[in-house]
């Protein structure tokens, strides 16, 4: 059982949609190399980060927000048609998410018990896509201190966290890496649609 407003779309993409995909995001990592950047006390996160749309994630020292252009001053890849449909598919939101944040999980890359607490509307929810190597993926509650258990998210899968869930902590234990062919260089991509400006 997910927590009330979480929405596991088990396999909802099938392989020739996450070829695409994938494609698509090629472009974007093309025009916005995904880095790993660092966290506000100065450690560099394992996961590689880029985005795509009007504003995207970034962290370094000064702490975590959205950013209108990337380091070098080049505006953001625009969010590719085939995430803006499955956003469309799935998020029960009607209008467009204004920031795609892609990572890249290279073998050994994980992600810390967090909250996705920087964007301007929390009625909208997160989606999430998972491309490539499973996922050991963890939630909790919304308290940092509630309990948590994990399951595994698959290539193809769209995760849903809204509604009572849209600010739960939620975290990627580890990867299973070298699993899936989908990606030549190997690893996980997940990508989450947000809405920063309300
Ligand atoms: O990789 C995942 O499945 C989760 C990513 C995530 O929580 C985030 O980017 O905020
Ligand atoms: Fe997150």
């Amino acid at each position: 059982m997910l927590p009330d407003g979480v929405t596991l779309h088990d396999g909802f993409l099938d392989a020739v949609a996450q070829i695409a995909l994938v494609g698509a995001l090629r472009t974007v990592a093309a025009v916005a190399p995904p880095r790993r950047m660092e966290a506000p006390n100065g450690r560099r996160m394992s996961v590689a980060m880029t985005s795509a749309g009007r504003v995207g994630w970034v962290t370094d020292r000064k702490g975590y927000r959205y950013e209108p252009r990337q380091m070098n001053g080049a505006p953001w890849p625009p969010i590719p048609a085939e995430a803006l449909a499955i956003w469309r598919a799935v998020s029960g939101w009607d209008s467009d998410p204004d920031c795609l944040l892609l990572n890249h999980y290279a073998e050994g890359a994980k992600m810390g018990l967090h909250r996705d607490a920087d964007e301007g509307e929390f009625a909208a929810p997160v989606v999430s896509v998972s491309l490539g190597d499973p996922a050991r993926f963890r939630i909790g509650g919304l308290a940092r201190r509630d309990s948590t258990k994990s399951f595994e998210l698959r290539s193809g899968d769209v995760l849903v966290m809204g509604g009572a869930s849209r600010l739960i902590w939620h975290g990627v234990d580890r990867i299973r890496y070298g699993v899936s062919p989908l990606l030549a260089r190997g690893g996980r991509l997940n990508l989450t649609m947000r809405v920063v400006a309300g």
